[in-house]
């Protein structure tokens, strides 16, 4: 008998929707904005929760990545104890978000999918299982703020069932 893997729901990325998980990075009127400048530039206030832990510091880094086949399977999420990780495009492309909760090891029923627009970041919260970087349509680069500091940082597991993503 063929494995039937499971089928995992992909839903629009949002504030609320993703509030559980850390916090979406956006120009958006439900954020605080005020105009600064003189009148020039509208400024989308404090978007995120960065947190670098006590021993670490935050970084900023740029990640390319080649863009992922659909149907993609979701084999493994990682989680980093230890601080945040941010991801913001900036090459105007959509990509996928894959999440669960940091409390406990993760089974495919605990995943969240989350397709993000090219305007929208994520800020994984600390210990958020996430998957890496799911760049869409093609290379891809986003702008990652995550920690720099001692200690192991990033956790690995592989799913006892995979769950699989296709539009
Ligand atoms: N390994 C690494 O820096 N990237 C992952 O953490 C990721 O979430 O893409
Ligand atoms: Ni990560």
């Amino acid at each position: 008998m063929t494995e039937t893997m499971i089928r995992l729901q992909v839903e629009p990325l949002t504030r609320e929707a993703f509030a559980s998980f850390g916090d979406v990075i956006e120009a958006s009127d439900a954020a605080h904005h005020f105009t600064i400048n003189g009148g020039n530039t509208e400024r989308y206030h404090d978007l995120a929760k960065i947190e670098p832990g006590s021993d670490g510091r935050s970084i900023v880094s740029i990640f390319r990545g080649q863009p992922r086949a659909l149907p993609f399977t979701v084999e493994m999420v990682e989680r980093h104890p230890l601080g945040s990780q941010a991801f913001v495009p900036l090459s105007g492309s959509p990509y996928l978000v894959v999440v669960a909760p940091a409390a406990n090891t993760p089974g495919v029923e605990d995943l969240r999918v989350f397709l993000a627009r090219g305007d929208q970041g994520v800020n994984y919260a600390r210990g958020v299982w996430h998957h890496p970087l799911l760049a869409l349509d093609g290379v891809s680069d986003f702008l990652v703020i995550d920690r720099a500091g001692e200690g192991p940082n990033c956790d690995e597991i592989r799913l006892d069932e995979a769950g699989v993503i296709e539009f």
